[in-house]
């Protein structure tokens, strides 16, 4: 009989901590896993899945748009965001109830509340404490917002995901993942967006050929731009109108701007406050991040920590990959290191943006001399619609070996078509299989097989 309540204790039921629970019960260990709000966690209910909906939802408009190119006749379509927000919510709801069946299935005890780790073996959840041999900190990132004067009027993508009605006219502050993702869907639906960001394009240490097409075709399609402009505070007027203060970068102030909604998309912290990390000895960095080492173990012996509260890559499914390394280590005998080097990643953009491997101001530091092929083109299907949207595609391939250790494409379809480039990178492939490689005609895809012009130093 062990002398512990469970053999593993997980703080947070998002993607670490539930696919962690998962593995370890299906391993034999008795699990159980504590949430202070639903199961699921930020990907399930407040990031990924909603926001994919919602964007999924707004294309629609270009469609209904594009479709009389094509031969229809649409009647004037009329959108209805209630409807939309209540089918996401089912959705949502459906999810929840399947993750919390996985976890009951695989046998992991399920706990309501919020905990706190009380020392190293000991958890407190309410008023009880409970012992476990090991435990996970699995809790998450949140939200965080600048302390400037009016920020309580300001919303976050989690107060996005719900809004009652469509605002008229929104302001968006930042520039990263989740300001072009809302910026995108909120522009298809007929919202009035500008977007404020500090420096001069969005998506900071993505290619620089990525961040300037896709500024473009933001701006094309009806997004206003304001870079290197800081909101120094806000105001709610006597109708509601929010007023932003506005600073540019070299720092003349005094221009103001008026929205409906602003919505703050500035980053996001790690949720490592008040849950006894201190207390325990558990190490965090400046930012709050927890730090552990390759085997996600932290600065204490028994505690382990997954996911966006370590602040090593805040995407779903390398929080998914973390707890796999871990569990397979503890539970497995195999203990293996979390291989960042080649993860891709996709922003839901319109046009979405999808990327594997390093951009080339990286690969240049890194490797030296580099190899760049890019191409920007217009689809075939906007050939009839007429729609001037330009797809963009960039290989880097290292000179010396002819490995491709980048790819960068700026399109519709984007995260589809770079998923599967991402398995010809983790396999070592070169520009010569690229070469080899036939195409799938026509396609979009088949262009990347296609690429034969090197772009010329001399444009760089
Ligand atoms: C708007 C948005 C869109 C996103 N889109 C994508 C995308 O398209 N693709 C992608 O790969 N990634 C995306 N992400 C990032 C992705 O959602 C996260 O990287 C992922 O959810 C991290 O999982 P996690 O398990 O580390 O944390 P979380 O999923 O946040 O889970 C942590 C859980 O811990 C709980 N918790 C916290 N403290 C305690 C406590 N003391 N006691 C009990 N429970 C606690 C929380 O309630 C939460 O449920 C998006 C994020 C956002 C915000
Ligand atoms: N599609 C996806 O995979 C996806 C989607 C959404 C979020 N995510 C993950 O979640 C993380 C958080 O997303 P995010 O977009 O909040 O963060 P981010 O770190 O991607 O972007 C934050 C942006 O805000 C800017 N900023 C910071 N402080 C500011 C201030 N005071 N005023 C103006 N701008 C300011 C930064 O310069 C940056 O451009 C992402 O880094 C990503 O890892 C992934």
């Amino acid at each position: 009989m062990s002398e512990f309540d469970y053999d593993l204790f997980i703080v947070g039921a998002g993607s670490a901590g539930v696919r962690a629970g998962r593995l370890a019960a299906t391993s034999g260990a008795r699990v159980a896993i504590a949430e202070e709000r639903r199961v699921g966690g930020t990907c399930v209910l407040r990031g990924c899945v909603p926001k994919k909906l919602l964007v999924i939802g707004s294309h629609f408009a270009e469609d209904f748009a594009d479709a009389p190119a094509y031969g229809w006749t649409v009647p004037t379509p009329s959108f209805d965001w209630p409807r939309l927000i209540a089918a996401k919510n089912r959705e949502l709801d459906r999810l929840h109830g399947i993750y919390r069946r996985l976890l009951s299935d695989a046998g992991v005890t399920v706990l309501e509340g919020r905990a706190k780790l009380a020392g190293p073996g000991r958890i407190g959840l309410g008023s009880r404490t409970i012992s476990a041999e090991r435990i996970i900190v699995a809790t998450g990132g949140w939200p965080v917002l600048p302390d400037i004067p009016g920020i309580g009027h300001a919303i976050t993508s989690n107060e996005a995901l719900d809004l009652p009605a469509l605002p008229k006219r929104l302001a968006i502050v930042g520039g990263g993942y989740i300001a072009v993702e809302f910026a995108g869907l909120f522009n298809a639906l007929g919202v009035e967006v500008t977007l404020f960001t500090r420096g001069d394009l969005p998506l900071r240490g993505f290619d620089e050929d990525v961040r300037l097409t896709l500024a473009e075709e933001m701006a094309k399609k009806g997004i206003a731009i304001r870079s290197r402009t800081r909101v120094s505070a806000i105001e709610r007027g006597g109708d509601g109108t929010l007023r932003l203060d506005l600073v540019d970068q070299d720092g003349s102030a005094g221009r103001a701007f008026e929205a409906d909604c602003v919505l703050y998309a500035t980053g996001r912290h790690p949720n490592s406050r008040g849950i006894g990390l201190e207390e325990t000895g558990v190490a965090v960095d400046e930012l709050g991040a927890i730090r552990v080492d390759e085997f996600s173990q932290t600065s204490v012996p028994g505690i382990f920590a997954l996911g966006d509260v370590t602040n090593r890559m805040a995407l779903t499914p390398v929080a998914l990959a973390e707890a796999r390394c871990l569990i397979e280590g503890l539970y497995h005998g195999r203990p293996r290191a979390m291989d960042y080097s080649l993860v891709p990643s996709a922003v839901f953009s319109q046009p979405a943006v999808a990327t594997v491997g390093l951009g080339e101001a990286a690969a240049r530091q890194r490797w030296g001399e580099v190899d760049i092929y890019v191409t920007w083109f217009r689809s075939l299907r906007h050939t009839l619609t007429g729609r001037d949207e330009q797809v963009m595609m960039k290989l880097v391939v290292k000179r010396d070996d002819q490995r491709v250790v980048g790819c960068h494409m700026v399109g519709a379809e984007a995260p589809e078509i770079v998923q599967g480039l991402a398995v010809a990178l983790t396999a070592g492939a070169t520009k010569k299989d690229f070469d080899a490689t036939i195409g799938i005609h026509p396609t979009v895809a088949e262009e990347w097989v296609t690429l034969r012009e090197k772009r010329p130093e001399t444009s760089l």
